[in-house]
């Protein structure tokens, strides 16, 4: 397990990471999100050792990170890295070699990967010469390459298309299987919602929330139910209503108590066809909002 200890940060006086603190389990996705300069990139600079914090520390199994554990990770950093005019496959198997991998070994290990990862047939072309999306999924495998100990990527999906993010979740799915700390920051809410099995909210350099995502649904859950029928908006008139999300006969609304929602299915009954009336599970993107608030 990584654990992030009461880590702060500043730069020039500017306070870019106050007091974070959080886990990233072993064998779980864990999603980092955060809207732009809330501290993302820092942390897991930090955590890379790229930058040290001004107070804080990083553990790995619950003792100081040390260079050697640094040594087995996999990280993607934000401003990529990988040579342009190398080919593919051969700077993979460079790389894996540099992480102490036989030349054989990181040979196969690099052609599985960007097979896995949809590049089988662009292994032999120089980097420059693919598409922007491609040499984000080369950047995934060099990550990948040395069979990481924990996994650290800035951002892995951004400008992926929805093909090349399914295979990408795939082949990171399986490095946590294989019980390794796995943490991802990403803007796209939808995706992390989908994808992650636990999640840490920044903003403004502070943990707003952390957990499963049950965990946090249930520190933020309201009552709400969702009503489809003719012409919901009689429902926005109910006293103790309140009314999330409106759209001619779609209503999504929050009441006191179940019979108050009784009240608003009794009425729907009455004035015409009620389509669907069901309990609804608040989106993690409406909680996101709340928080970074
Ligand atoms: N090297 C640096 N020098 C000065 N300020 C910095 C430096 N690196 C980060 N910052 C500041 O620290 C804050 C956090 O930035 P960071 O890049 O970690 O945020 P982020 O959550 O990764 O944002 P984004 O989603 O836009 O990548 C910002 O205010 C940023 O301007």
């Amino acid at each position: 397990m990584l654990s992030i200890r009461s880590i702060s940060r500043s730069f020039n006086g500017h306070r870019a990471l106050n007091d974070v603190s959080f886990d990233v389990q072993n064998g779980l996705m864990t999603g980092f999100v955060g809207a732009n300069g809330a501290g993302k990139t820092t942390t897991m600079r930090i955590i890379l050792g790229v930058l040290t914090p001004s107070s804080g520390e990083v553990l790995v199994d619950g003792r100081p990170i040390t260079a050697d554990d640094r040594a087995q990770f996999g990280y993607m950093p934000e401003e990529r890295g990988l040579y342009p005019k190398m080919k593919v496959h051969e700077q993979l198997v460079y790389l894996g070699r540099l992480h102490g991998l036989s030349s054989a070994h990181a040979s196969t290990r690099a052609a599985d990967l960007l097979e896995q990862l949809g590049l089988g047939e662009r292994r032999d072309d120089k980097l420059e010469s693919l598409s922007l999306g491609n040499q984000q999924r080369a950047q995934i495998a060099a990550a990948l390459v040395h069979e990481p100990t924990a996994l650290v990527l800035d951002e892995p999906f951004s400008g992926l298309d929805p093909m090349a993010v399914e295979t990408t979740v795939e082949v990171l799915r399986d490095v946590a299987r294989s019980g390794a700390p796995v943490l991802f920051s990403s803007h796209q809410l939808d995706l992390v919602e989908r994808l992650c099995d636990s999640l840490v909210i920044l903003a403004g350099g502070e943990v707003r929330a952390a957990g499963t995502r049950e965990q946090i649904r249930s520190a933020h859950a309201r009552p709400e139910w969702v009503l489809e029928t003719d012409d919901a908006g009689f429902v926005r008139g109910i006293r103790g209503i309140e009314v999330i999300e409106f759209d001619g006969g779609h209503v999504r609304f929050t009441a006191p108590t179940d019979d108050d929602a009784d009240r608003v299915l009794r009425e729907a009954i009455e004035r015409g066809t009620v389509r669907s009336f069901a309990p609804s599970i608040r989106p993690l993107t409406e909680i996101f909002q709340e928080v970074i608030r």
